[in-house]
């Protein structure tokens, strides 16, 4: 008997590509992907859908995804789903933030070990009680790579949040305010010692620490300083974003050669 092999709604990849990978980097930006991919060996265009840009490549023996997951919650569920469907079991997402402590300054990195559920798509798969927290494993994995990198290396709670501009408390806005529940609220999480905002990281994380044998880490670099500025200019981001990707490749090689390590083991990472 012929067994077809499955084929997922949105991502346009089926079980035959990606037999046997096991690790996905999820950068937000469908034009991060190639740059990524083109870092390792063997880079190959694999297909695209809306904002689902998909590649693979090789770091030593291994085959791995990158996938774009748009921006926030909802694009990016639907690309856990696909690739936890696929047999991915370790998503590493890569992406960027703006920093609201005024000693993260632009161009460094932070890893992402906790986000604050601001989002939505979130709360379909945990109550917002349960922890949107990194697998430690890929957090340690991204904390040694991207210090080896840079000196500018921090780790901390993230906002995620679903709006670009209420939600993160921009003013610079069409309307120049913010409904009574979000004012004050970038002061709040400052207090609170939370890093910075973006739009992914809660999801991701509550996704995969809430279902069995998925595991992910964050880490977004630093492209603007909200305590100082508003509008990054491009060179920053590019810069950002550059070290960024070059600690979640490290961080990727080293989670994929230390597969008998005691954190992989832990929830029976190969079943
Ligand atoms: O650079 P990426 O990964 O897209 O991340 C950040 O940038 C986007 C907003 O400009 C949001 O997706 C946010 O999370
Ligand atoms: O300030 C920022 C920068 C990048 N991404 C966000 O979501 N917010």
């Amino acid at each position: 008997m012929v067994v077809s092999p499955m084929h997922t709604f949105h991502l346009n990849l089926n079980s035959k590509e990606i037999n046997n990978i096991k690790l996905a980097i999820l950068p937000g930006d469908p034009d991060r992907v190639k740059k990524i991919a083109l870092l390792m060996d063997n880079p190959k265009y694999i297909s695209k859908n809306r904002e689902f840009t998909i590649w693979s490549a090789n770091l030593n023996k291994n085959k791995i995804i990158i996938c774009s997951t748009g921006i926030g919650g909802p694009s990016t569920s639907i690309v856990v789903e696909e690739l936890s469907q696929l047999g991915i079991r370790i998503f590493l997402r890569i992406g960027t933030a703006g920093a609201i402590q005024p000693y993260l300054t632009v161009g460094s990195v932070l890893i992402v070990t906790a986000a604050v559920r601001y989002d939505g798509a979130s709360q379909h798969f945990a109550p917002l009680e349960f922890p949107a927290v990194a697998d430690l494993s890929c957090s340690l994995a991204l904390i040694q790579s991207a210090q080896a990198i840079s000196s500018k290396t921090y780790w901390g709670i993230n906002v995620s949040s679903d709006t670009f501009y209420p939600g993160q408390e921009r003013l610079n806005t069409y309307s120049g305010w913010v409904i009574k529940k979000l004012k004050g609220s970038m002061e709040e999480w400052k207090n609170m010692g939370v890093m910075g905002y973006e739009m992914e990281s809660a999801t991701l994380l509550t996704m995969c620490a809430s279902q069995k044998n998925l595991r992910a880490g964050s880490i977004v670099g630093i492209i603007v300083n909200r305590t100082q500025k508003e509008i990054p200019n491009l060179d920053s981001v590019l810069h950002a974003e550059n070290i960024a990707i070059q600690s979640v490749i490290k961080a990727a090689k080293m989670l994929l050669s230390n597969q008998n390590n005691i954190f992989l083991n832990k929830h029976n990472y190969n079943t």
